[in-house]
């Protein structure tokens, strides 16, 4: 037997491992590298977030992803070149975090890498009738594994895909697993540049279980925010949204979108909620001329819509819903007001650090559980047709040698 294959082997016997989760958003704001000390498998999860820290990216990150990010067309030469380039930025990240956390490469038993999500594609996006869903993840593991010297399980969608999925959300796995409670119905609402929520019903009732993504959270905003405002990567504590006033015209415009009317669960992404979404539906309402501070007024009203039309749905199927959030989104107060607002039947609006996850964290931990079920799981019996997730082991094994 190979040394690494055995290693492999003695990790997935341990009660408990060390998996670093690594995250990168659609935001594109920097990698999320969560340190978890992970104990046992399934329905017995149990997880100790040693170590958190996002390592910001730097403006030429920016500037590189966004060449191909959502985009239709673009430079394959380039998209080849920026896939290794990617998982070797992330490897020197994870190398960096390790350093300054003082702790040992040879302790950690593997890196759970999500990657970047450069294109995502369900077949409700597309128009290709001989195509089913995709969706594509740069950020080579091979060379994470190689750079950190850390065995690395990443490209989690694909399986997702093969099992007839849409290649999200996975975020239901972790959650299902973690965050489920006999005590009250919950909604886990992650708020990064697009919008996801995980229905959890007290009941128990694994078939009722769902996740799906909504629309959009950040994204529009923040696109926005760079096109208009000279090195602003958000507009922090709504500022500006703040100082402007939701326009109706816009915002029925800005709704009228046939994602919008489909059922959960459902995925989509920056390919279809961007800024050219926010120029048509200017153009629909005849309100170009609006001020910045009026759009971004109107973008917030109108993502926090969105999203509590999702809620407002789980909480019609499981009354008492308490919401826990996570992802940037919560940072935003104006956002977090509106959503308060329109749905007086959520009975809390809480984030996960109730639960013991930093909700910034949050995103990285769940693929450190899903590399972990990828381990030392067992066959998942969530038995969810609806969301044809049933019973999926997801991830790719990497070795450093
Ligand atoms: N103080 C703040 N005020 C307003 N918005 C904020 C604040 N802090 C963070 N945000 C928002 O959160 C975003 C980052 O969120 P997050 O890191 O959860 O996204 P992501 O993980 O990249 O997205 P996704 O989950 O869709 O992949 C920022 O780009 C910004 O829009
Ligand atoms: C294709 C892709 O990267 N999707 C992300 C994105 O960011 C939020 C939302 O859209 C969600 O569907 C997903 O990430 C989370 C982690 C998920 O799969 O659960």
């Amino acid at each position: 037997m190979h040394p690494h294959i055995s290693k492999l082997y003695n990790s997935a016997l341990k009660p408990s491992r060390l998996i670093i989760g690594l995250m990168s958003g659609t935001s594109l704001d920097g990698l999320d590298v969560a340190l978890c000390k992970i104990t046992a498998a399934g329905v017995h999860t149990q997880i100790e977030v040693l170590k958190f820290t996002t390592v910001d990216y730097s403006d030429d990150y920016k500037t590189k992803i966004k060449q191909v990010f959502a985009k239709r067309e673009c430079n394959l030469e380039y998209l080849t070149l920026l896939h290794p380039w990617v998982g070797k930025l992330h490897g020197d990240m994870v190398n960096q975090c390790l350093k300054s956390w003082q702790i040992n490469p040879a302790n950690i038993d593997v890196i759970a890498s999500h990657g970047q999500t450069i294109y995502h594609c369900p077949k409700s996006q597309h128009q290709y009738n001989d195509f089913n869903n995709g969706t594509l993840q740069i950020g080579d593991s091979d060379q994470i594994a190689v750079t950190t010297g850390i065995t690395t399980i990443g490209d989690f969608r694909q399986k997702h895909i093969a099992a007839g999925g849409e290649g999200a959300p996975l975020a239901v796995y972790g959650d299902y697993l973690f965050f489920s409670s006999s005590d009250e119905n919950r909604i886990l609402l992650n708020m990064g540049g697009i919008a996801n929520l995980t229905f959890l019903p007290q009941n128990g009732d694994s078939s009722a279980v769902f996740s799906s993504d909504i629309g959009p959270c950040n994204t529009i905003m923040d696109a926005y925010v760079q096109r208009y405002f000279n090195n602003m990567h958000y507009d922090e504590n709504a500022a500006i949204a703040k100082a402007g006033v939701i326009n109706t015209a816009l915002l029925t415009a800005l709704c009228d979108n046939h994602f919008l009317t489909l059922k959960m669960p459902k995925t989509t992404g920056p390919e279809v909620f961007n800024l050219a979404y926010l120029e048509a539906a200017q153009q629909a309402s005849n309100t170009q001329k609006l001020s910045h501070q009026d759009v971004m007024a109107t973008l917030s009203r109108f993502t926090a819509e969105v999203i509590a039309n999702a809620l407002n749905t789980c909480v019609k199927m499981a009354p008492n819903s308490v919401v826990y959030a996570s992802g940037g989104g919560i940072h935003n107060l104006l956002l977090m007001q509106h959503l308060v607002t329109l749905c007086p039947a959520i009975k809390g609006f809480k984030n996960t650090h109730a639960l013991g996850v930093d909700p910034d964290a949050k995103e990285a931990v769940l693929f450190a559980i899903l590399a972990n079920e990828c381990l030392a799981g067992e066959q998942l019996h969530l038995n969810n047709k609806a969301q044809g997730i049933a019973g999926v082991t997801m991830g790719k094994v990497s070795f450093a040698d």
